[in-house]
């Protein structure tokens, strides 16, 4: 099939090659070599292929997913995958792959938080999936808050063994993924008790179903807990346990220990069993840039190829991208999925790094990367479902559609705001971070890590440094600006938090009545957090880019800034750091920097690079055929394979012959 020209004549006017800048994406054009091939090995793939997954049933869904998962184990070994492949190969298929909960959280939760000889008896055995697992730590009556959690250990010395149960129906686990029906252990979060005494929630390995016969153990009460919007095929689980006992040594040990005699020890900080939440809120930023991208590709496809209406009256249709309105809803995005970009390739080389730390036993890292990557999660979640909504709506009727490709990414994508502590929840951990820091900075001592911008802030006057209208497209300038505001913000939240407390109100009361605002703040720091790992960005991934290819990445980045500030302009000017009139050019210089990108807008998709057959969608294929794909997509629904459905014989024809109403 040919290009369609509308989409072809968006390329040749490019200003830049989308080549140079997909290097850039991938790190460099043997990164960019490699990835296309680990692609092609699983998008030619017929089992990993998802091109027909919106015609199957739940159950068809749920057997491709397992078959997709072996698939993948099969193709690791044959070609020799390294984790980052395997990774990768896993994010394209991440809701239609069984046994992922297995990969990204089951082997996780054993390696962080095992001894060595628990490493060397589990991790053999998860890794050649002799056993299959999940991470069961939410309850039915508790996720968010752990330290309520309600399943039981409870440690018996005649034995050496933990008796876990569920004392109530608030205590039985919900939520896990593959626990329904795909798990034959599980990783299971339960407080401890010994001798009565609350030793707080730690990790269990439990066994749950028989290996050969895969029917629940005695005393396993197991299943799914039935459809969800999305995610169909990450069999989410109940399960009761009623005294089941384990040996002493099934208690991962790394950070606290039971004696034989049942003395309770710790080692390691306080919060070092909830290490694995930490990687899987790494794993979920990385997953937003990619639902984005994937997000922007097809609408701004299709939008270069959809004709309705016209601006001038009585010329030519137009393609939809010329509405500016279109391009408020689509600009936005590109210029998101490339911040968030160069925001999880840091997230993930800091963790990297911290991690390191962690395991020679160095917990100095922790509180500023918790705070990181639980507002990262919450943040980068927050704005790519909101985009992705927005984009999907861009399509007009065929946003609706499932073979559109982005439905499923969007619906997908929605679950990201709430697993792995909701978002909500996590602002306010942040929040915590931010009145630490607040605290530090008002005693003259200094800031370090990524608020080190409080020391210089909270003690200077405020000016806005926008004087020329250069001054209004220099990134550092910008940045300055969110700096101020999120200080400002900081600040008002902790004025109120002081002013509630001397006012009488205990600090968990004075706490609680200014969360809105401790929400705001901790809002505004990742959004700057963001804007400043763009910027830094421009000046170590994007310095080799060709010129012409450095300046579109600049403009996005200087469009990221201006955009944000009008769409939070309230807290802007609340705080003083912009005036009405400042407010008024950074919007007008918004709305120019936007049509410019405008001008390369398909050419910044094309080069996110994502392969036809991994898109899987009729409305943003590379040739730009949309039409052409949507009819063929309809052509291939099973149900339009038969002329006349039995539905007709069954109640159609009863009907129209007058016969339904004594019948039915
Ligand atoms: C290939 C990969 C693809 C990946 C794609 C992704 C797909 C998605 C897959 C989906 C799969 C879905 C899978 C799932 O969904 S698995 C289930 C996930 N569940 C959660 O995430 C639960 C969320 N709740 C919590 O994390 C805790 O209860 C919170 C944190 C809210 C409070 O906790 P708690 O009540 O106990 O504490 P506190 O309030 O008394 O005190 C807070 C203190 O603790 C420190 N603190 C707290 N936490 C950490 C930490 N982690 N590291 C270091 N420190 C930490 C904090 O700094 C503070 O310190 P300080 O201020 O006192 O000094
Ligand atoms: C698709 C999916 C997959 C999942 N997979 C797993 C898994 O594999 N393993 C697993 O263990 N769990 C899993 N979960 C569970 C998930 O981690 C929890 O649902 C999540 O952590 C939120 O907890 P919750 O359901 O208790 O929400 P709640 O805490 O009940 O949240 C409800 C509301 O209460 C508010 N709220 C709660 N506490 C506070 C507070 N302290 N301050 C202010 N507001 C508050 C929240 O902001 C929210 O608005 C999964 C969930 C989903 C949807």
């Amino acid at each position: 099939m040919s290009v369609n020209p509308d989409i072809q004549v968006e390329r040749d006017t490019a200003t830049f090659r989308s080549i140079d800048v997909t290097h850039m994406l991938d790190g460099s054009p043997e990164a960019t070599n490699q990835r296309r091939i680990r692609q092609k090995q699983i998008g030619d793939d017929p089992q990993i292929n998802r091109r027909n997954i919106i015609f199957m049933s739940h159950e068809e869904r749920y057997e491709a997913a397992i078959a997709r998962g072996l698939r993948i184990e099969q193709l690791k070994a044959e070609h020799d995958w390294d984790i980052m492949d395997e990774n990768n190969a896993i994010m394209w298929c991440f809701s239609d792959i069984a046994m992922f909960v297995h990969k990204v959280m089951f082997i996780p939760a054993i390696e962080r938080l095992g001894n060595k000889e628990q490493h060397d008896k589990w991790l053999p055995l998860a890794i050649d999936h002799k056993i299959l697992g999940t991470y069961a730590q939410t309850e039915l009556g508790h996720g968010t808050f752990l330290r309520g959690l309600e399943m039981e250990a409870r440690y018996d010395k005649s034995t050496e063994e933990f008796v876990i149960s569920t004392p109530k129906h608030s205590s039985m686990k919900w939520w896990p993924g593959s626990l329904g029906h795909s798990s034959s252990h599980a990783v299971l979060l339960a407080t401890l008790y010994i001798d009565d005494q609350n030793c707080g929630m730690q990790p269990f390995i439990v066994q749950l179903r028989d290996l050969n016969t895969w029917k629940p153990l005695p005393g396993v009460e197991v299943g799914g807990i039935g459809p969800k919007m999305a995610l169909a095929t990450t069999d989410n689980g109940f399960l009761v346990l009623n005294n089941v006992r384990i040996p002493r040594d099934q208690m991962l040990m790394k950070y606290a220990q039971v004696s034989k005699d049942g003395k309770f020890t710790k080692s390691g900080a306080a919060k070092a069993n909830y290490s694995t939440m930490m990687l899987v809120r790494v794993g979920i930023a990385h997953s937003c840039y990619f639902s984005l991208a994937v997000g922007a590709t097809i609408v701004t496809r299709y939008s270069a190829v959809r004709r309705q209406g016209e601006i001038k009256p009585g010329a030519p249709e137009v393609k939809i991208l010329d509405y500016q309105t279109q391009q408020l809803k689509v600009i936005p995005s590109i210029a998101t999925a490339y911040a968030f970009h160069f925001c999880k390739e840091h997230l993930k080389w800091y963790y990297i790094e911290t991690f390191q730390q962690i395991q020679q036993n160095d917990f100095s890292g922790l509180p500023e990367i918790h705070c990181v990557t639980s507002g990262l999660k919450a943040y980068m979640s927050d704005i790519a479902t909101a985009q992705l909504e927005t984009l999907r709506r861009a399509c007009g009727g065929n946003g609706y559609l499932l073979s559109n490709g982005i439905t499923n990414t969007y619906i997908q994508t929605l679950a990201l705001p709430t697993v792995e502590g909701e978002n909500t929840v996590l602002y306010l951990q942040v929040a915590r971070y931010l009145m630490k820091c607040l605290k530090v900075a008002a005693t003259g001592e200094a800031v370090k890590g990524s608020l080190s911008y409080m020391n210089e802030k909270i003690k200077t006057p405020y000016t806005s440094g926008l004087v020329t209208r250069e001054d209004y497209s220099n990134v550092k300038k910008l940045l300055k600006l969110y700096q101020n505001m999120t200080v400002r913000l900081t600040q008002k939240a902790g004025d109120h938090l002081n002013k509630l407390h001397v006012s009488g109100q205990p600090k968990y009361e004075a706490w609680n009545n200014t969360s809105v605002q401790l929400v705001n703040a901790a809002k505004a720091y990742c959004q700057t957090y963001v804007l400043g790992m763009n910027i830094e960005g421009l000046s170590t991934q994007a310095v080799d880019l060709p010129g012409d290819a450095l300046e579109v990445i600049h403009q996005l980045c200087v469009f990221y800034a201006l955009h944000g500030i009008t769409e939070q302009s309230g807290n802007f000017l609340e705080t003083g750091c912009i005036n009405i009139t400042e407010l008024h050019i950074i919007q007008q210089e918004a709305q120019e920097m936007m049509a410019k990108i405008r001008k390369n807008a398909v050419a910044l998709v094309d080069a996110f690079d994502i392969p036809d057959n991994l898109l899987n969608s009729t409305l943003g294929c590379y040739d730009g055929n949309a039409y052409q794909h949507l009819y063929d997509s309809a052509k291939s629904d099973p149900m339009n394979q038969k002329q006349v459905l039995p539905a007709f014989e069954k109640y159609i024809k009863p009907m129209l012959q007058g016969k339904h109403t004594s019948k039915l």
